[in-house]
C-alpha cells in the first residue's frame, strides 16, 4: 500500500523484500533483504551501511529495477509524481533512469570502439542537449575528475581500474539527476580523486538531489551521509 508523502519525498522504499534462488544448487533459497522501508528526501544522502554480504549493493540493483524484489515496492519521483520503478513498464524504467535517476555501478560497461568524450556526452544528448553543450559539459567533468584530455578521444577500455571508474562517475555525474544511487564509487580512486567525487556528491546534495550511496571508505561516509541505514543480514536459509 501506498503511503502518503510529502512533495519532498524523492525515493520511498516500502516493505522491500528480495531473495534469490540458486536453481543449479537443489534450488537454495536465499533471503537477502526482508521488510526495508525507508524515504529519502530532496538533499539527503542516506548512506547504507551493514557487514560485507548483508545486501547493500542487491538493494541498490532494486531500486534502480535492475532486481526484481518479490515484495513490496520502490517509489521514485518521476515528473513530480512518484512512481513504482519495481512494477513500472519497461520503458518508464528506461524514460526514469534517462531523466529523474543516475546509478554509478561498482563497475564502467565498455562499449567497444566509442571515445571517452562520447560516453560522457551520451546521457545529455539523449536529454536534447545541444552537441555543442554536452562536449563542453563533458570536457568539464573529464577535467575535474583529472582523466588528461589527451585521452579524450579514446575509448575507455584499456584504461586503468580507476580511470575507468572516473569515467563512470564522469558519465552519472555530467547530468544534474534529481536522485542519486552511488555503489562504491570511490572504491579504487586515490585520495585527490576520492575528494573530488565528495565535492561532486556534495554540489549535488546541496542543489537538491536526493542520493543514497555505498561507501566503504569510512571518511567519506563521515563527509557526505546525512543520514545512516543499517542493512542486516537475514539468516542465509538453506531450503
Ligand atoms: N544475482 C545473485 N544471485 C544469487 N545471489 C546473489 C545475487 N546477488 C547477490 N546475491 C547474494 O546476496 C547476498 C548479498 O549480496 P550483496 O552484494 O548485496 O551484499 P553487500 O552488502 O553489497 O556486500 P559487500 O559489502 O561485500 O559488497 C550475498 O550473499 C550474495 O551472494
Amino acid at each position: 500500500m501506498t503511503m502518503n508523502y510529502d512533495d519532498k519525498t524523492s525515493i520511498a522504499v516500502e516493505d522491500l523484500g528480495k531473495s534469490f534462488t540458486l536453481h543449479m544448487q537443489g534450488a537454495t533459497h536465499i533471503p537477502v533483504l526482508s521488510d526495508v522501508s525507508f524515504t529519502v528526501e530532496a538533499g539527503d544522502c542516506v548512506v547504507l551501511d551493514g557487514p560485507s554480504g548483508a545486501g547493500k549493493s542487491s538493494l541498490m540493483r532494486c531500486l534502480y529495477a535492475n532486481y526484481l524484489p518479490q515484495q513490496g515496492q520502490v517509489l521514485i519521483r518521476h515528473d513530480g509524481e512518484l512512481v513504482d520503478i519495481t512494477h513500472a513498464a519497461p520503458r518508464t524504467v528506461l524514460d526514469i533512469r534517462r531523466r529523474s535517476l543516475g546509478y554509478v555501478s561498482q563497475f564502467l560497461r565498455v562499449i567497444p570502439r566509442v571515445p571517452t568524450v562520447e560516453l560522457v556526452m551520451e546521457p545529455l544528448l539523449a536529454l536534447g542537449i545541444a552537441e555543442e553543450t554536452a562536449r563542453e559539459r563533458a570536457g568539464t567533468i573529464l577535467a575535474r575528475l583529472r582523466i588528461p584530455e589527451r585521452m579524450w578521444h579514446l575509448p575507455p577500455g584499456t584504461f586503468s581500474g580507476g580511470e575507468q571508474q572516473r569515467v563512470n562517475i564522469a558519465r552519472v555525474m555530467v547530468v544534474d539527476y534529481p536522485a542519486l544511487l552511488l555503489d562504491e564509487p570511490t572504491a579504487s580512486l586515490d585520495a585527490d580523486n576520492r575528494q573530488t567525487v565528495v565535492e561532486l556528491v556534495t554540489e549535488a546534495c546541496a542543489r537538491g538531489a536526493a542520493i543514497v550511496g555505498i561507501f566503504h571508505d569510512a571518511a567519506v561516509r563521515e563527509a557526505l551521509a546525512t543520514r545512516t541505514m543499517t542493512i542486516t543480514p537475514s539468516d542465509k536459509v538453506a531450503a
